[in-house]
């Protein structure tokens, strides 16, 4: 018997960050948005632990412990008293260390398809506080949608969306470490007052509404800076992804993936061509959201 779960990747609308805390993580207002890009997590019994993955970016994947599919369907095997033999295998589609969590979509995966191999009577609420333990972007592929995530992100609050957004996605020619993208915006903010992060109204209201330009006004994401400054080159997909029309560009999250609005799904496959075209990127896809979090197939 086997279990199959998807899950989709993120791009984050806006991210506030604050000051760097005692424990090294930085609080935020993180306004996530699920869209349509899946990995998809397999779990088969087994006779002991075992992770592969498939995919153009597998060889960039972690197969021992560290890898996160493999920790959560430890973490839960230790909380509910099972034995984690289990091969677990990834098929990939979310860029790998690209800013828009793959690695946490396939700990959620992980989660909940052990779960149901398992049948371990875990709630919800169990399932999300395993998934913070994991990494602050987790429970966010748990639950999908759109969320607003305060603390180091994994505090959640399911926000209302009125329509489908189309983004267009660049992936870069390689990848950005998250930490080293957090120092970097610590070593940028050096001697400067760094606010507390709020949600932007403007931002919640536009999703609300379902409205595209509203929403291209209100994006940010303060970790672009120091995503740039690692990356320089990431400027110049921007500035393509502006020339062929989208309504906001901006790095997902940590980058180096760089996100590009359309008011349609037409409007997306022009700036992808018009992308693709440019030779600043390595591959570009489309994908709409918001769409559900992790789900059994
Ligand atoms: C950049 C985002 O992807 C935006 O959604 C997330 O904030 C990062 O989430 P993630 O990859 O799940 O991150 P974690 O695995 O929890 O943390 C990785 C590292 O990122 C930094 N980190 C992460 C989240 C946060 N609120 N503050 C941080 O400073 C810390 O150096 C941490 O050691
Ligand atoms: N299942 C996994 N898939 C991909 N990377 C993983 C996985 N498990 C662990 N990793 C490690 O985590 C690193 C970051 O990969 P990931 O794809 O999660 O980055 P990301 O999408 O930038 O994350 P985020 O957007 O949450 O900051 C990889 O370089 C890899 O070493």
């Amino acid at each position: 018997m086997s279990v199959t779960v998807r899950v989709p990747a993120k791009v984050n609308v806006q991210l506030a960050v604050g000051a760097a805390r005692p424990d090294g993580f930085h609080d935020l207002a993180n306004v996530f948005l699920a869209v349509g890009l899946y990995d998809e997590v397999t779990v088969t019994p087994a006779d002991e632990l075992r992770v592969t993955c498939a995919g153009p970016d597998a060889g960039q994947v972690p197969l021992d412990r560290t890898n996160l599919a493999a920790r959560a369907a430890l973490a839960l095997a230790e909380r509910y008293g099972r034995d984690a033999d289990v091969h677990l295998h990834i098929a990939k589609d979310i860029p790998v260390a690209g800013g828009m969590a793959g690695g946490s979509a396939d700990g959620a995966g992980a989660l909940l398809a052990c779960d149901a191999l398992w049948g371990t009577g875990a709630s919800r609420e169990e399932l999300l506080a395993l998934c913070a333990e994991l990494g602050s972007d987790v429970p966010f592929s748990l639950v999908g949608g759109a969320a607003l995530g305060t603390g180091r992100g994994e505090r959640l609050t399911e926000l209302e969306v009125g329509g489908a957004f189309h983004w267009v996605f660049a992936m870069a020619a390689r990848g950005l470490s998250t930490p080293a993208v957090f120092r970097e915006f610590d070593r940028l903010a050096r001697g400067r007052e760094i606010p507390v992060p709020v949600a932007s109204q403007d931002l919640l209201g536009a999703l609300a509404k379902g409205d595209a330009d509203a929403l291209a006004a209100a994006v940010s994401n303060d970790l672009q800076p120091a995503a740039l400054s690692l990356f320089p080159e990431l400027a110049d997909t921007l500035a393509a992804g502006r020339a062929a029309g989208a309504l906001a560009s901006l790095v997902s999250g940590s980058g180096p993936t760089t996100a590009f609005l359309a008011r349609d799904a037409e409007g997306a496959e022009a700036i992808a061509g018009a992308l693709r075209a440019s030779g600043t990127c390595r591959t570009v896809r489309t994908a709409a959201g918001p769409v559900p979090g992790a789900a059994l197939v």
